[in-house]
């Protein structure tokens, strides 16, 4: 049997008396696009901040590739592989595109918090940039800052930051959101795509791009998962129907 690349058992997450992760398990394997649904508040940001380190756990255990990650920081999950998407305006909002590049693809060895030094010695740096852009179709000359750039640039930045640290397991949060329908099928191209080199656990509300895009699917309802399992399982799941999906019907 396939050991999980990830792994939550038994996590709990408390804000106050409310339990945002309510012992929370599920695996997720290597190589899958693997998706976590549910409805409005049911914790998968919380999930998502509990996995990449910006949050701790108030109990249980989250393994990475077999090991106890829970009480390693961002920057230590991340030199590992369980990089996380961020909003990149957030973060580097003066830099140009291939700038926020350079930065991300410095960031596994350390050299992040002396860039401009170490651009020196590495004369590769704007070219493997470059590379990175392109595969995302942003262009590399383009010298707007990250701050101006169209929404869908942004997102399309956000994923190439992460994936210049070159994860082993991509952590996304609804990477469709605000994009309109030709961004939209572009994005799940992409996802598709990124799915030949690296596994991927996605946020989305997009039902329709979920069940196109994922492997399995892990639902959450107050904080727990309620199943996991193929797409089709999923849909076809009296829990999950009662919980989740039968709302739009009901
Ligand atoms: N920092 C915080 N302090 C207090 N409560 C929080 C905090 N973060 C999340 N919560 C609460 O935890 C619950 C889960 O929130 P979370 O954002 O993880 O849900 P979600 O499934 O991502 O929701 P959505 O689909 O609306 O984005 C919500 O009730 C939310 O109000």
């Amino acid at each position: 049997m396939t050991a999980a690349l990830l792994e939550l058992a038994g996590v709990t997450r408390r804000f106050g008396a409310l339990a945002a992760a309510d012992d929370l398990s599920f695996q997720v394997m290597p190589g899958e696009i693997h998706a976590l649904i549910g409805p409005n508040g049911a914790g998968k940001t919380t999930a998502c901040a509990l996995i990449s380190g910006e949050i701790m756990t108030d109990a249980g255990r989250i393994l990475f590739d077999g090991r106890d990650v829970g009480a390693l920081g961002v920057v230590t999950r991340a030199r590992r592989g369980l990089v996380r998407a961020y909003q990149i305006v957030a973060l580097f909002p003066s830099l140009t595109a291939i700038e926020t590049i350079e930065v991300g693809l410095l960031a596994p060895t350390r050299a992040v918090w002396r860039p401009f030094a170490a651009r020196a010695r590495d004369r590769d740096l704007t070219a493997r940039a470059a590379v990175v852009l392109a595969r995302f179709g942003l262009d590399p000359t383009d010298r707007r800052p990250a701050a101006v750039l169209s929404h869908g640039e942004r997102r399309r930045l956000e994923i190439a930051l992460a994936v210049a640290q070159r994860p082993r397991l991509l952590l996304l949060d609804e990477p469709l959101a605000g994009l309109g329908p030709d961004e939209s099928a572009a994005m799940v191209e992409t996802i598709r795509a990124l799915a030949r080199e690296t596994t991927i656990l996605m946020v989305e509300h997009d039902m329709e791009a979920v069940f196109a895009l994922a492997d399995r699917v892990t639902v959450l309802v107050a904080g727990h998962a309620i199943a996991s399992g193929s797409p089709d399982a999923i849909r076809a799941d009296p829990k999950v129907i009662a919980a989740y999906l039968g709302e739009d019907e009901a």
